[in-house]
């Protein structure tokens, strides 16, 4: 059985459709219905299409090159019913994410040389960094791993306590020195923590205010420094969590990140919650960082391993007939 048979159950695709049903319906549904009885590849088209991908936030220089890319493609090969330019545009969307080195990575899993493995999360509040830590350690806690969860936001009670009642309900590790404690220190120490315990994965979470580029930038630099004290090679992933009902405003947030630290993956959270989610394509292929997981509900279960292909097909599904 293909992996993505074993791990993309009903389940999840059901979650998956269910959670993209407000993007399929602003986004998918008006490029279907601008589809529709085509049988040449026009201008007006283009120019329709354009403003589709525009509105559903793929952004300007992303849809630009998908209109770019479906003319050459059309001209090429000499186009074409509905079905075919529906097809054509899915594989472009599809190639698209894949040249953004959006590979499928294989269920909740890290490397056996890399332990304690260490994750770095970055984001502003609100997001859903929480939940989406909460998540990720109860999928790894599944997988059998042991995990610490490291309150680095130490700007925010509530952000330690809400940290604590994840690591309660998920069964693993918590590592804190309360608020207003320096985060460099309780990276290190949830590092220290991991190695002294034998664990296996220390998730840790940070404040990522953004008040001014080199305040983040020092606050996040001066926590990697600190990390790899602790751990020669750590951090290994820092994972920066993106509001995907935002729009544009992740695209601003992950630019100021990504300029002021070393950003490895990407989470976009709340895709259930809006008709924005062409974002995903857009960040993808503007900051060639891959999205690593997407989060489709608040439900525990509902943050799940990004797969391009189930994407883009469920963003497509139930079109066309
Ligand atoms: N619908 C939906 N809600 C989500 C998702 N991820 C997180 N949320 C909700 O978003 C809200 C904010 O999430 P938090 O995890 O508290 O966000 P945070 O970034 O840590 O923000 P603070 O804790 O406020 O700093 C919560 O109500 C979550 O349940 C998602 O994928 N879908």
């Amino acid at each position: 059985m293909s992996f993505f048979k074993k791990f993309f159950t009903k389940e999840k695709e059901e979650d998956l459709d269910k959670g993209l049903e407000k993007t399929k319906s602003s986004l998918f549904s008006k490029i279907t219905k601008a589809v529709a009885g085509k049988s040449t590849v026009d201008e007006g088209f283009l120019d329709e299409l354009e403003g589709i991908l525009v509105s559903a936030d793929v952004g300007l220089e992303t849809t630009i090159k998908i209109i770019d890319r479906l003319e050459e493609r059309v001209a090429k090969d000499k186009y074409i019913n509905t079905t075919e330019l529906n097809t054509l545009l899915k594989d472009e969307i599809v190639t698209l994410l894949s040249e953004n080195r959006t590979e499928n990575f294989e269920d909740y899993v890290v490397p056996e040389d890399k332990k304690p493995f260490v994750i770095l999360v970055v984001g502003v509040n609100g997001v859903g960094k929480t939940t989406t830590i909460g998540k990720l350690a109860h999928q790894y806690k599944k997988n059998g791993y042991g995990v610490v969860l490291g309150a680095g936001d130490t700007f925010r009670a509530a952000a330690v306590d809400q940290l604590q009642i994840w690591s309660e309900r998920v069964g693993c590790d918590f590592y804190s020195k309360g608020m207003h404690s320096d985060p460099a220190a309780v990276a290190f120490e949830t590092v220290q923590h991991a190695i002294k315990n034998d664990l296996d994965i220390a998730i840790i979470d940070t404040a990522g205010r953004l008040h001014t580029k080199m305040n983040l930038m020092r606050e996040l630099s001066k926590i990697k420094r600190s990390v790899s004290k602790a751990l020669d090679g750590a951090p290994h992933e820092v994972l920066l969590v993106l509001d995907a009902s935002t729009g544009q405003n992740a695209f601003e947030q992950c630019s100021k990140f990504t300029e002021a630290t070393e950003v490895s993956d990407l989470a976009l959270t709340k895709l259930d919650g809006t008709a924005k989610g062409g974002v995903v394509l857009g960040i993808s292929d503007q900051f060639q960082i891959p999205i690593r997981y997407i989060g489709v509900g608040e439900g525990i279960e509902q943050l799940q391993i990004f797969n391009k292909q189930a994407f883009v097909d469920s963003l497509f599904s139930g079109e066309m007939e």
